[in-house]
């Protein structure tokens, strides 16, 4: 047996329990909480990952998805001051230049200064033209740094959002959609943070110096340059409602298509193997020309826009230039400032033109930032109630007690009052027909869902009192369909205990008869499993997980038998890893084989989530009840209660 010391508390129970509280008290103020916990978030590391769980739920998508992007930026203060600073010595050595040979342009035609005096400015001119270059480059360069460390932090809150929603969040969510949201959807915010947000303040600055100067020229120009820019901020507004519309009906197109995608190709083998691939391509021929005509309509209405702004600016500046004219024509302007008064009012418009021409892209940003937040958003499946792990070891005795669960209310209950025990070092089978509730109660075991009902309990205390994390350490699973990443088999391994020696591992794998067959492979432990293992056999994946769970080492194990046939030399490899790993540890074993049932110190027979019988193989065996009837359904009708 394998009492296990309890872990020290991890900044992530602290974080979690932390969650359960604003959970409770803020749905309704997700957009000013943000604030506060975006504030939490540190720079660049993992733990940034677990402080967002301070952030309020708010089930659904956030009503204000862009002002909900806007605190994120504050997290590198400094990146947004030069962001800022770069924008304005961009823009303002721009005006500057612009201004310089307009004015330079004004006295060489007009003959006001010799020329001989112009060297100095000419000298000026080229000075300001280089550093507005350069300031430009900078510009770029920060406005991007800062907008892909932004992306990244978003990438760490999705996933983050995902693991808290995890599993039930991703069985309603089609994988290629989630990965959209996780890549597109959060490279489409970079059009926000490196060209919206802070391009903004920038253009205001500049439009007001702009027109201030051209202020002190005339106020007449002035006052149309005024006008006029106000007209223009507002076109981003007049079709607002519809660009929102659009860009959602076109993100989540999208969405689907790649939904679509990762389908086809995840089902390639399918396809093939029943000569649907016509079929396939034609159903994703469909839905490009969807996502084609979302597009289009996006694009028909950004081009609107784009008119719009060019006539404003047209306008504008003929404006400016008849009244300019007809100010020198009074002589109220000197003629050698007519062309500087028209470049300060073009370096008025500049910038204000550049971010209007950004600003289409709201209504995808828009509703690519909801999607975003309606995932990192997501009220947690399971809330620890305490940070705090129990203050001493705890027995590996399992109980269920009176255990009632229903996954979804439109479901009849997975579990109904259902009650048994597993004593420390005992391994009990779980059996049943399909659906009877084996599976449920090793969920619950892990707390990926809470009871609705009753408890279930480690050592006495009730699983909703100790912190996910210490429930994960101490139960582990073997499941039926093991996961592989397409890492090396150590790499595999080690996925359950990160810290753990090569030896450590190695040992793991030799008990677990990986050592076998990984020797054949061709970089042995270094071989890549492939995606999803898939340059690897079932028995040899199951063998990999048995190996993960000895590494890990908890006190309690849920075995999940793969169903599926193995030869013989994998299905003895395999059992006599599963008694490996079974030795000194509370297992419940969810079995379906005869052998491995009858390996189990007691059977616990389940009937649509309840307990209908409980014994030994023998004693089951004998009677003439459910555990018969199963055994007489598995062997075709000839029970078999003898020896194997
Ligand atoms: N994620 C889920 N959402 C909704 N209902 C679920 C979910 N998972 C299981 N169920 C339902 O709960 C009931 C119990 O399912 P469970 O998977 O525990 O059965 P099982 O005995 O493990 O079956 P099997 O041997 O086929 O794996 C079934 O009616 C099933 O349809």
């Amino acid at each position: 047996m394998n009492d296990r010391t309890v872990s020290p508390q991890t900044a992530s129970d602290q974080a979690a329990s932390d969650q359960a509280a604003s959970d409770q008290a803020a749905s309704d103020q997700a957009a000013s909480d943000q604030t506060a916990s975006d504030q939490t978030v540190s720079d660049q590391t993992v733990p940034a990952a677990v402080d967002v769980r301070r952030e309020p739920a708010d089930p659904g998508a956030s009503r204000r998805p862009i002002l909900s992007l806007v605190p994120l930026v504050f997290r590198h203060p400094a990146l947004v001051v030069l962001t800022i600073l770069s924008g304005l010595l961009s823009h303002g050595f721009g005006v500057a230049s612009a201004a310089l040979g307009a004015w330079l342009v004004g006295e060489a035609v007009t003959g006001a200064s010799p020329a001989d005096a112009l060297t100095t400015p000419v000298v000026l001119l080229l000075a300001t033209v280089v550093a507005a270059a350069l300031a430009r480059w900078w510009q770029m360069w920060v406005a991007h740094d800062l907008a892909y460390r932004l992306l990244a932090d978003l990438r760490i809150r999705l996933f983050d959002g995902l693991e808290r929603r995890a599993p039930g969040y991703l069985l309603g969510r089609r994988t290629g959609d989630l990965a959209g949201t996780v890549m597109a959807d959060v490279e489409t915010t970079e059009w926000f943070y490196a060209h919206t947000v802070l391009d903004y303040v920038v253009a205001a600055l500049v439009a007001v110096g702009a027109t201030g100067v051209l202020f002190v020229f005339h106020p007449m120009p002035a006052l149309a340059v005024a006008v006029f820019l106000i007209l223009l901020a507002t076109v981003p507004v007049w079709l607002a409602r519809q660009a929102d519309a659009q860009g959602r009906r076109l993100r989540e197109e999208l969405g689907v298509l790649g939904a679509e995608v990762v389908d086809g190709v995840q089902g390639l083998r399918e396809l093939v193997t029943f000569g649907r691939g016509t079929d396939y391509l034609h159903r994703l021929g469909e839905r490009t020309r969807a996502l084609q005509r979302r597009q289009l309509a996006y694009g028909r209405r950004a081009g609107l826009e784009q008119a719009a702004t060019d006539a404003l600016v047209a306008g504008g500046l003929t404006t400016v230039l008849v009244l300019a004219a007809s100010l020198v024509a009074q002589g109220d302007l000197p003629m050698a400032m007519l062309p500087a008064v028209v470049v300060l009012a073009v370096s008025a418009f500049g910038p204000v033109i550049e971010v209007t021409g950004t600003a289409r892209s709201l209504g995808q940003i828009r509703a690519a930032s909801q999607r975003i937040f309606a995932v990192t958003r997501q009220r947690a499946q399971v809330v620890d109630r305490s940070a705090e792990p129990p203050d001493g070891p705890l027995s590996p005795h399992v109980e269920f007690d009176g255990v009632s669960f229903t996954y979804t209310e439109d479901r009849p209950p997975a579990l109904s009052d259902c009650t048994f025990e597993i004593r420390p070092g005992e391994t009990v089978a779980l059996v049943g027909h399909s659906g009877a509730g084996k599976s449920t109660c090793a969920h619950l075991l892990m707390r990926f869902w809470d009871v609705n009902g009753g408890a279930v309990r480690i050592g006495g205390a009730d699983l909703r009192d100790l912190p996910q994390s210490h429930v994960r350490d101490l139960v582990s699973v073997v499941p039926q369909d093991v996961y592989l990443f397409n890492r090396s088999v150590m790499e595999n391994i080690r996925l359950g205990r990160p810290e753990a020696t090569d030896e450590e591992v190695r040992e793991a794998a030799r008990q677990a008869r990986v050592d076998e067959f990984a020797a054949g492979l061709p970089n042995g432990y270094d071989t890549l499993c492939g995606e999803r293992g898939a340059q690897l056999s079932g028995g040899q994946r199951q063998r990999i997980a048995i190996a993960r769970a000895l590494v890990r080492d908890s006190p309690v194990l849920i075995l999940d038998e793969a169903v599926s046939n193995l030869d013989a030399e994998n299905e003895e490899a395999l059992q006599a890893a599963i008694r490996n790993v079974r030795h000194g540890r509370t297992t419940l074993l969810i079995a379906h084989r005869l052998s491995t049932i009858r390996s189990a110190d007691r059977i616990i027979v389940l009937r649509q989530g309840r307990v209908a019988e409980e014994g030994t193989h023998d004693e089951l065996a004998g009677t003439s009840g459910e555990y018969r009837r199963l055994l007489a359904h598995q062997t075709g009708g000839i029970v078999d209660v003898g020896d194997d």
